[in-house]
């Protein structure tokens, strides 16, 4: 079976696929100080614990932190007697190239993001994946991930006006009754809720123009469901796309060794 492991700048997602579904998956918060030894006793106590009969034979890492891949190299060699495909390596091969300046380095997470969208829907895409940062992931025709967009995340921003302004609380994301806030906490969830639905639709527009095509829009990342409410830009939301997306260049890689 394989091991799917996304690794973001705040939280961690470990997959298993069983090669015909994902069969659990676990979340941990991203720590680069964490080893091996610590990620295998959570994997191994949550697999007993929901008696998840899982036999690990490779594993496939995409991290956008990277020196928290030391360690997962560690644990898949230890633990699971395997070398992953690690994404953004040179020996990890995607389905299609993808097309921006020389010299740049792509987050793995919106090269696999491309990938899992373009096998599900075809065709020219805009991927929006809700993470640390919103990411807006271009995808040509061809499955080609082409350049996008990088704006400060949801949490990010409010916890930047927490940080900045001495009279600002911490405030969680929420969808606010009404856009005129009538107290600290709801005027923060107003400007950033309702920005970010400014935010979403400008974009899309923008590259739209640009692109001057249709262009379905992906949603993935864990709020995307909560501003799906007030768009109907987004054409699907899916929590699974970047674990489908590790599960297909995995794939891809074993046809390529084998072919
Ligand atoms: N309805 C909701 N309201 C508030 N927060 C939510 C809601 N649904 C999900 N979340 C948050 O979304 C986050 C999960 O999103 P996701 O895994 O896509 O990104 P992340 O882990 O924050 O970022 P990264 O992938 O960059 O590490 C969690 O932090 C979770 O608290
Ligand atoms: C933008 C993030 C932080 C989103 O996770 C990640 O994809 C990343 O670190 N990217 C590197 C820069 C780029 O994608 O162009
Ligand atoms: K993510």
């Amino acid at each position: 079976m394989l091991l799917a492991i996304d690794c973001g700048n705040t939280n961690t997602v470990f997959s298993i696929w069983n090669g015909d579904r994902f069969i659990a998956t676990w979340r941990i918060a991203t720590d680069h100080k964490r080893t091996a030894d610590e990620y295998y006793v959570w994997l191994s106590s949550l697999m007993m614990l929901t008696k998840t009969e899982a036999t690990v034979t490779d594993a496939i890492i995409s991290s956008t932190v990277p020196r928290v891949v030391f360690n997962l190299r560690v644990l898949c060699n230890r633990y699971f007697d395997c070398r992953p495909l690690v994404v953004g390596k040179p020996e990890c091969r995607l389905p299609v190239a993808p097309r921006v300046d020389q010299g740049t380095t792509v987050g793995p997470d919106r090269l696999v993001n491309a990938v899992g969208a373009h096998d599900r829907h075809g065709g020219d895409l805009i991927v929006v994946d809700f993470g640390t940062a919103t990411t807006f992931d271009v995808v040509d025709t061809d499955g080609a991930y082409i350049g996008g967009v990088i704006a400060p995340g949801v949490n990010l921003s409010l916890e930047a006006l927490h940080m900045a302004a001495a009279a600002l609380p911490h405030v969680d994301v929420s969808r606010p009754a009404r856009a005129i806030g009538t107290n600290t906490v709801a005027c923060m969830q107003s400007g950033v809720y309702w920005g970010y639905i400014g935010l979403i639709e400008g974009i899309v527009r923008e590259v739209r123009k640009e692109r001057d095509r249709p262009m379905k829009v992906i949603a993935t990342g864990g709020l995307a469901s909560l501003f799906a409410q007030d768009t109907a830009l987004f054409d699907s939301v899916e929590d699974d796309l970047t674990m489908h997306g590790l599960m297909l260049i995995d794939r891809y890689n074993k046809e390529m060794e084998t072919a």
